[in-house]
């Protein structure tokens, strides 16, 4: 193994203690594809360098007084990585053991107040549940690592295993200066890892139709996505003579015709098939059989799924009408409307194909398509053998810390490009709608639980041996 790591220290730190995710995010969302009908501008130069005044400086190092003992470890290496994202290099006494890496991300999607119990960026508690835009997408793994390392310390844990934890500042709109960064970082010293984790599924409890019990689901991989911008210009006028066809009934009537016209059910042409099917003894009756046979229940079980949003979101290319932008003023007939639309794509399917699809649907080339950020194909299937060891560790770290069964791979709707996925929460169906939406909240026993997770899982690394799976009496 050939690791140089820099020298790092708590005294170089300038940034801000807000930051995000993954490394592998950046390798695959870096990728440019040659679409020939479609006008890709790389826009996007990220927000301006800002300079922390004294009292936010101090307030920073307040906040690193939460993890004293991993800050002051002669074991951890820290530094501030593309300006506000955040590498630490914890040394294991085994230097035969590849490396692994934990990830997460402290920047979170905008909330404003309306329709939350508490305000989204109090972090107030009620009923046992602490409330926080980010409380469950990222926070809690970025408190997870640190603090189960920090307990980990504190007990006098010395890793054999070395391994790298990354925290990411801008997850959120893809990753590209501080996934990236930390990346380029890893590269130039050559760094090989042996499994990386970062968020996506999690225990799902009631979440998919007709389970008997709790299941655990780790991503081995996940959707494509593309995001494009439709425009639609021309010269602007006076309102009282509008023209037959506005730029907003242009565009609208694209925008229709694409929600109207989803993707194809793709169901059981990618992996979720294999996973449905591995699963089918946790379906109770008569969806267990459908489940195990769907060679010949396929189409009904797809027809099933695609009722709710998150089944529709396994078995096809979700289309979703994310933005919408036209007007200034009541009398005057707007220059141009512009909608994003963010597709995630099927595993069976490919960006070239979507964009296909979309020119299909719109048939209208006054709606002009562009994309500043980044877009990628479904990526290939991580590992998840009896032989692999990265999988092989979360599953039996989920295991030990949930005392569920069964922990099954699966594709992951959302994207963070990372080897595995999984998130040490438990999800019950009425907390999809917080993921990005209102009243996101985790309980209190849920972020213990996500600390025991990371407490678990550093140490069942610490081995070279692929853990044996403890099954469980149930
Ligand atoms: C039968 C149906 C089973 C499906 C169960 C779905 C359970 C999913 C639970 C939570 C959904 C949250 C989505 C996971 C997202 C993962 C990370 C994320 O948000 N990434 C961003 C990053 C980005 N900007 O690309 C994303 O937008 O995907
Ligand atoms: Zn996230
Ligand atoms: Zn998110």
């Amino acid at each position: 193994m050939a690791i140089s790591m820099g020298k790092g220290s708590v005294g170089v730190l300038t940034g801000v203690f807000i930051a995000s995710l993954a490394v592998v995010v950046a390798v695959l969302l870096l990728r440019t594809y040659n679409l020939p009908e479609l006008k890709v501008a790389w826009k996007g130069k990220g927000a301006p360098r800002i300079e922390l005044e004294e009292d936010e400086r101090e307030q920073l190092y307040e906040a690193l007084k939460a993890f004293p003992r991993l800050f002051n470890s002669s074991l951890v290496e820290y530094e501030l990585v593309g300006e506000y994202s955040h590498l630490f290099n914890v040394q294991g006494s085994d230097n035969s053991l590849l490396p692994y890496m934990l990830i997460a991300h402290l920047d979170v999607v905008p909330a404003t107040p309306e329709g939350w119990d508490l305000p989204p960026f109090s972090g107030e508690e009620k009923e046992g549940y602490i409330y926080g835009r980010g409380s469950l997408d990222d926070k809690n793994r970025v408190i997870g690592i640190l603090q189960g390392l920090e307990f980990l310390f504190k007990r006098g844990y010395k890793p054999r295993r070395s391994f790298y934890i990354g925290l990411g500042h801008d997850e959120e709109i893809g990753g590209r200066h501080g996934a990236k960064e930390i990346v380029k970082t890893l590269e130039t010293r050559n760094v090989k890892l042996e499994f990386l984790l970062d968020e996506g599924f999690e225990v799902l409890d009631g979440v998919i139709y007709g389970t008997k019990r709790p299941i655990a689901l780790i991503g081995v991989t996940e959707k494509g996505t593309i995001t494009l911008n439709l425009t639609v210009h021309s010269p602007p006028g006076h309102s009282s003579m509008p023209p037959r066809e506005s730029r907003i009934g242009i565009l609208s009537a694209a925008l229709s015709r694409l929600e109207q016209n989803p993707m194809p059910n793709r169901f059981g042409k990618g992996p979720e098939g294999a996973m449905f099917e591995q699963l089918a003894d946790e379906f109770y009756f008569p969806l267990n059989i459908m489940m195990a046979n769907l060679w010949l229940f396929g189409p009904l079980v797809s027809r099933i799924l695609q009722r709710t949003p998150s089944g529709n979101a396994l078995v096809r290319t979700t289309t979703a009408l994310t933005i919408f932008n036209a007007g200034i003023k009541s009398n005057v007939i707007p220059q141009t409307a512009r909608a994003t639309v963010n597709f995630r794509i099927h595993p069976a399917e490919t960006v070239n194909e979507v964009l296909k699809a979309m020119n299909t649907t719109i048939m209208d080339d006054r709606v002009i398509p562009s994309s500043d950020v980044p877009f990628f194909d479904p990526p290939s299937i991580s590992p998840h053998d009896e032989e692999t060891f990265g999988y092989q560790t979360v599953k039996r770290s989920i295991t030990d810390v949930f005392l569920v069964e069964p922990v099954a791979p699966g594709v992951s709707i959302g994207n963070t490009a990372s080897i595995y996925k999984f998130r040490a929460l438990v999800i019950k169906d009425e907390d999809l709608s917080r993921f990005h939406g209102i009243n996101e909240r985790i309980s209190k026993e849920g972020i213990e639980t996500v600390v025991q997770f990371y407490f678990q899982l550093i140490q069942n690394s610490d081995t070279d041996i692929v853990p044996v799976q403890s099954h469980l009496e149930l």
